[in-house]
């Protein structure tokens, strides 16, 4: 029998999250290195609740904004699993996807992926993946931003001018979709849907284990805010109308209009 090389990896990766199943002696920073890309369709699964339900969401949310000769950005795009939506959804003249990381880990898989659907379907939106820091970046006119899940990994201080850049590059009609874990200012509700995501969690097959050493690796890394913060920091930015589409415990989605 004719023996074929092993692929260099598998391009759908069914690899399972057990970066923190062993006990460390220390737990150092989360980052978005190797190891993390090679598990990170499962880890985003089993951690953020909805994640499904919101990729694939987006893509229909883009159908409603998106517009011909514009650019579509998914910001910190990870594998790339929105621009995959945006691509299913979106069918436009002259319009395409610009996805950017500054992990170079993730960037090397995205492309793999996209390549991937690519041979798969005809007629997507052409698709660009740039390594670059987004808060250094320029942006051009655009139609529709996600920033899924990437907000929240950026330095407080920085987040209102880089969703300020976001606004002015905005078409009018056009949309930004900003999905992020809450926090609550209610100290019950917070207590409430915290121990509800453990929950969570734990019912994806995470133990206390796994469970604790990924609060201590993100907490000094990923600082959620409050719906009230975001929608005042949205307004300050600019951003005329702040609509939650979606919340499953402490992860929540929003629409913010020009
Ligand atoms: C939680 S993941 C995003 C998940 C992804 N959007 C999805 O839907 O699957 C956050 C991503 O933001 C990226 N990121 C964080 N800070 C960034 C920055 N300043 N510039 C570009 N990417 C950044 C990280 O490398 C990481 O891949
Ligand atoms: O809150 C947590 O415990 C999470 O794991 C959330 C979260 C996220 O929201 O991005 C954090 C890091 C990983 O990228 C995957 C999920």
């Amino acid at each position: 029998m004719r023996a074929f090389p092993a692929p260099r990896r598998p391009t759908v990766n069914r690899q399972p999250d057990q970066l923190f199943a062993q006990p460390l002696d220390q737990v150092p920073d989360f980052v978005f290195n190797e190891d993390v890309a090679r598990v990170f369709p499962d880890m985003i699964k089993r951690s953020v609740p909805g994640y499904p339900t919101i990729v694939e969401n987006i893509g229909m949310l883009a159908g409603q904004f998106a517009q011909p000769h514009s650019v579509l950005y998914d910001l910190g795009s990870s594998l790339g699993a929105v621009t995959q939506a945006l691509r299913r959804h979106v069918q436009l003249e002259d319009c395409r996807v610009v996805a950017v990381d500054n992990s170079s880990a993730m960037v090397e898989r995205c492309r793999e992926y996209l390549h991937a659907q690519n041979s798969m379907f005809q007629e997507l939106l052409p698709v660009e993946v740039i390594e670059a820091d987004i808060l250094a970046m320029q942006f051009q006119p655009t139609s529709l931003v996600a920033l899924n899940f990437t907000l929240q990994f950026i330095e407080p201080a920085q987040r209102q001018p880089l969703l300020a850049r976001i606004r002015q590059a905005l078409l009018p009609g056009g949309a930004l979709i900003l999905s992020e874990k809450l926090r609550f200012e209610d100290d019950g509700q917070h207590a409430l849907l915290t121990n509800l995501h453990v929950a969570f969690k734990r019912a994806n097959g995470y133990s206390e284990l796994e469970i604790a050493q990924k609060r201590s690796a993100i907490e000094n890394v990923m600082l959620p805010d409050s719906l009230e913060q975001h929608r005042e920091r949205l307004h300050a930015a600019g951003f005329s109308k702040v609509v939650p589409w979606f919340q499953c415990l402490n992860f929540a989605s929003l629409v913010a209009l020009p």
